[in-house]
């Protein structure tokens, strides 16, 4: 039987945005609940002065060599692996440099599923508003655009330090944000103050409306609480949030249907990987898929991994999804 999978939440945010006062609260909140959490945290510099936010009794792992999505390949995963086998966390938050790109740490995250027993939760993001508002009348393209990346990637969004803005300043940061991400659960903050717990469920709520049909997602999300935004039920112009799915597959694969499903797979998902077994051929394979490429790397016979496949991309229908491949599962 397959150990249980300890969740993984990721803190994306702007630099000073306030992702360590949302960490402390969210550390807490666990611990009240009398559950274990650890933290992946990096930062750029020598010192990890964050740290010291989690307290001594938080097993938490440092990436300091640079920025998470640069030293991701081999470090992120090694580290995740050591945390879940010393510590044995009940879930872990990946707390990204404020310079980080998300769509590397999410794409790293989901590298590492496919080799631990971890499953990404969700992505949230803490919202520097002022900040934000400054950089958007200001056009700087650098720092907008990476903002506007983190805000896209997000479940969860944190619209924080609205202490520093005018009412008036609040609903253009609002309609902003509303832009680049109509699918998040969003929470005005002060000081990252929100009730956590309709937060973390409005996470789950947000990823499950993947699943539910066009024009009711947004109604979904709108009766979440805490969420601010205006807006209707039929507005889909704006970009959706970028999630991911992870199948464990149950068996061998045949390798031709496998094929023609992937060449099919909707343009909406645009990444995937994975470690795959086929009913036809000996050996097993790490799948990769980018750009509508595929790629097969054979493994050695003695890697002990689980066939899994892990998708990227920007909500698409994790049923149908999970359909297809439990079909593709089946004896032929
Ligand atoms: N006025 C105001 N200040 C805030 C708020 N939230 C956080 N701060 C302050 O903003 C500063 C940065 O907060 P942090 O939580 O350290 O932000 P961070 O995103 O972890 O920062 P980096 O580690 O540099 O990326 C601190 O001085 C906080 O006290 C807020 O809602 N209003």
């Amino acid at each position: 039987m397959r150990n249980k999978m300890t969740p993984v939440y990721i803190l994306s945010g702007f630099l000073g945005s306030g992702k360590t006062t949302l960490l402390t609260r969210l550390l807490q909140h666990w611990k009240q609940e009398g559950l274990k959490p650890a933290v992946v945290m990096n930062e750029i510099g020598e010192v990890n002065i964050d740290s010291l936010a989690a307290g001594a009794d938080v097993p938490t792992s440092e990436l300091l060599s640079g920025c998470v999505c640069c030293t991701i390949r081999a470090d992120f995963a090694a580290e995740l692996g050591m945390l879940l086998q010393r510590d044995r966390p009940d879930v872990i938050v990946v707390e990204a440099t404020g310079a980080a790109n998300p769509m590397e740490i999410l794409d790293g995250v989901a590298e590492a599923s496919l080799y631990l027993n971890i499953e990404l939760q969700q992505m949230i993001t803490v919202v520097d508003t002022p900040h934000l508002l400054h950089l958007h009348r200001e056009q700087r393209a650098k720092t907008y655009r990476l903002m506007q990346e983190q805000i896209r990637c997000a479940n969860v969004l944190i619209l924080n330090k609205t202490d520093r803005l005018s009412q008036d300043e609040l609903s253009e940061v609002t309609e902003i944000v509303e832009k680049w991400n109509r699918s998040a659960a969003a929470f005005e903050a002060v000081r990252c103050h929100v009730d956590l717990e309709p937060m973390l469920s409005a996470v789950s709520r947000s990823e499950q409306s993947a699943a539910v049909p066009e024009g009711a997602v947004d109604d979904e999300i709108m009766n979440t609480p805490g969420r601010s935004f205006k807006g209707g039920a039929a507005s889909h112009d704006t970009h959706a949030h970028v999630m991911s799915y992870t199948h464990h597959l149950q068996g061998p694969l045949d390798s031709r249907k496998f094929e023609a499903w992937i060449r099919e797979l909707p343009r909406d998902i645009y990444r995937a990987k994975g470690i795959l077994t086929f009913q036809d051929t000996a050996s097993r394979y790490l799948f990769q898929y980018a750009f509508r490429e595929t790629d097969y790397t054979r493994l050695p016979q003695e890697v002990e991994l689980r066939d899994v496949l892990v998708f990227i991309g920007e909500q698409f229908d994790r049923t149908a999804l999970k359909q297809q491949l439990q079909k593709l599962s089946e004896p032929t």
